[in-house]
């Protein structure tokens, strides 16, 4: 991996670290790779991982906001805030996609949607 214009280098790592007082962890070692080839990749990796993880948490908000309007209107017409068959559906669901810990994550969509029962 050739070090770009924004890149720090080990060796200025080390000089800062010297100046600082402080130590600045190299890319190896933010990553645990053993080669600087393998870091590169594991960063912009990462990078990748971050802004799915964005993504995610704004669908998750999305779909408490959107939850939130069913419970709203089932609750203001009379009903319960839960609906328990409603519920099966959405676990087998996320079973079918994504096996057993697809049932386990929908659980927690559940509970982050309409708190704990
Ligand atoms: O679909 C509904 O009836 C909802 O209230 C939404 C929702 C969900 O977040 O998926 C939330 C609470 C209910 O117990 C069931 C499902």
């Amino acid at each position: 991996m050739t070090a770009t214009a924004t890149e720090t280098t080990a060796t200025e790592k080390t000089e800062n670290a010297e100046k600082t007082g402080k130590a600045e962890k190299t890319a190896a070692e933010k990553t645990g790779a053993r080669t600087d080839e393998a870091a590169g990749v594991i960063t912009g990796a990462r990078e990748r991982i971050d802004s799915l993880d964005d993504r995610i948490i704004g669908l998750i908000q999305e779909r408490m906001a959107v939850s939130a309007v069913i419970q709203e209107a089932r609750i203001s017409s009379g009903g319960r805030r839960v609906n328990l068959s409603r519920e099966m559906e959405v676990l087998d669901h996320y079973r079918q996609a994504l096996g057993k810990p697809g049932t386990t994550l929908a659980m927690t969509l559940l509970e982050l949607c309409r708190g704990r029962i």
